[in-house]
């Protein structure tokens, strides 16, 4: 079992080092940590954010295991050279087109999300966010207008395989869920949008049992803080997925609570926490790294098999919050490694 463990930055180290504590709990066979520097870290030791000794690394493993990049000090360096771009090059250089970003609602926390408990108790969905198109790759530039102005654009653009794959990952997703797929876009406005809608409604022929719904971006904001229990799965764009999870996380209480794993086509993964690097609380010993935990389960499950030690890792951070041990971030007064302790002793 080699994984990759790239902490990154800001609270990516404290969280990272959490998860990697609750592995190496388990006694997993052949269990291989390689560590490897991204982000504004690697920018100051490499000159780079994805060293390619890094991309080997992740190459050379079976899965990564990633914490966080970004660094305010660093937003005067060229876009390429910035820190993001060691996760955004990631997910293109591996291919991992498909980032799965679960939110339910955690026993014990129905009060402390931003809904009413009635609304946030009946949270269980599934957002699964292209991760390799739309404006984050489309061309981009910045120039200066005759008049002096300043102007800046990104393509958005999605070819029609790109949404196809996606929209296949979407329905069978739905297919081990609830058999519901609600495909958000902006199809009022936007081509891409557009070519997206006709898309699903192509892939749905393939799942007859997958009831598909259409939603614009806006309401489904709207529909998530109103009725979010309506949602199964959701299948949207890079731009769109990226808000509407950082949403749903504030729905079940916290970003500090939302997993995720970023996919290709085979059992290869990367796996994240939803958050960034979180500056204005890092190195403080306060991040919830629940979240990190909860991505190392679905790697787990996902690129080893190991569902019965996915749905321990699962257990136990459910047990940690149903026993009232919870971060700042969820009104509590527990820090990083007294939540990984928590986690671990329920192990
Ligand atoms: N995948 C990645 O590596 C991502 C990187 N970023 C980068 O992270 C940096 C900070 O970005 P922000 O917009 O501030 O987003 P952020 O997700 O880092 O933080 C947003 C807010 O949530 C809080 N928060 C985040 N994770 C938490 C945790 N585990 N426990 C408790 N509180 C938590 C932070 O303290 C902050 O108030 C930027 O450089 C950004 O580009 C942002 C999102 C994802
Ligand atoms: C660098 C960003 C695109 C990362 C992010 O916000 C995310 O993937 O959620
Ligand atoms: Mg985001």
């Amino acid at each position: 079992m080699r994984i990759a463990v790239f902490a990154g930055d800001g609270i990516g180290p404290e969280v990272t080092s959490e998860a990697v504590r609750v592995l190496q709990a388990l006694d997993l066979p052949g269990l291989e940590l390689v560590e490897g520097d991204v982000g504004g870290a690697a920018y100051r030791k490499h000159g780079h954010p994805l060293p390619a000794e890094t991309l080997d690394i992740a190459r050379s493993a079976e899965a990564v295991l990633f914490g966080a990049v970004g660094d305010f000090d660093l937003d005067h360096l060229e876009r390429h050279l910035r820190p993001e771009q060691a996760v955004l090059g990631l997910r293109k250089e591996l291919g991992l087109f498909a980032n799965l970003r679960p939110a339910r609602v955690f026993k014990g926390l129905e009060d402390l999300t931003s809904l009413r408990p009635e609304v946030a108790q009946t949270i269980d969905l599934l957002i699964v966010r292209e991760l390799n198109g739309d404006v984050y790759f489309g061309e981009k530039g910045m120039r200066t207008l005759e008049d002096g102005r300043r102007q800046g654009w990104d393509m958005m653009s999605y070819a029609e395989d790109e949404v196809r794959r996606i929209a296949h990952a979407g329905f069978k997703a739905a297919m081990t869920r609830g058999k519901k797929l609600c495909s958000v876009d902006k199809a009022n406005v936007l081509e891409t949008s557009q070519l997206w809608r006709d898309v699903m409604i192509e892939v749905a022929a393939e799942y007859p049992e997958v009831e598909l719904s259409h939603m614009y971006v806006d309401n489904a904001a709207m529909q998530l803080v109103k009725n979010p229990g309506a949602f199964d799965v959701v299948v949207t764009g890079n731009l769109f997925g990226d808000i509407l999870s950082d949403q749903a996380s504030m729905c079940v209480g916290s970003i500090g609570l939302l997993a995720s794993a970023s996919l290709a086509e085979g059992t290869f993964g990367l796996y994240e926490p939803i958050h960034g690097s979180a500056p204005d609380i890092a190195g403080k010993g306060i991040a919830n790294p629940m979240a990190t935990i909860l991505s190392a389960a679905m790697m787990l499950r996902h690129s080893f098999g190991m569902e019965a030690e996915a749905v321990r890792i699962e257990d136990a951070v459910a047990a940690t919050l149903a026993a009232g041990i919870k971060g700042g971030d969820l009104g509590g007064s527990a820090g990083t490694k007294e939540i990984g302790d928590a986690v671990l002793a329920r192990l």
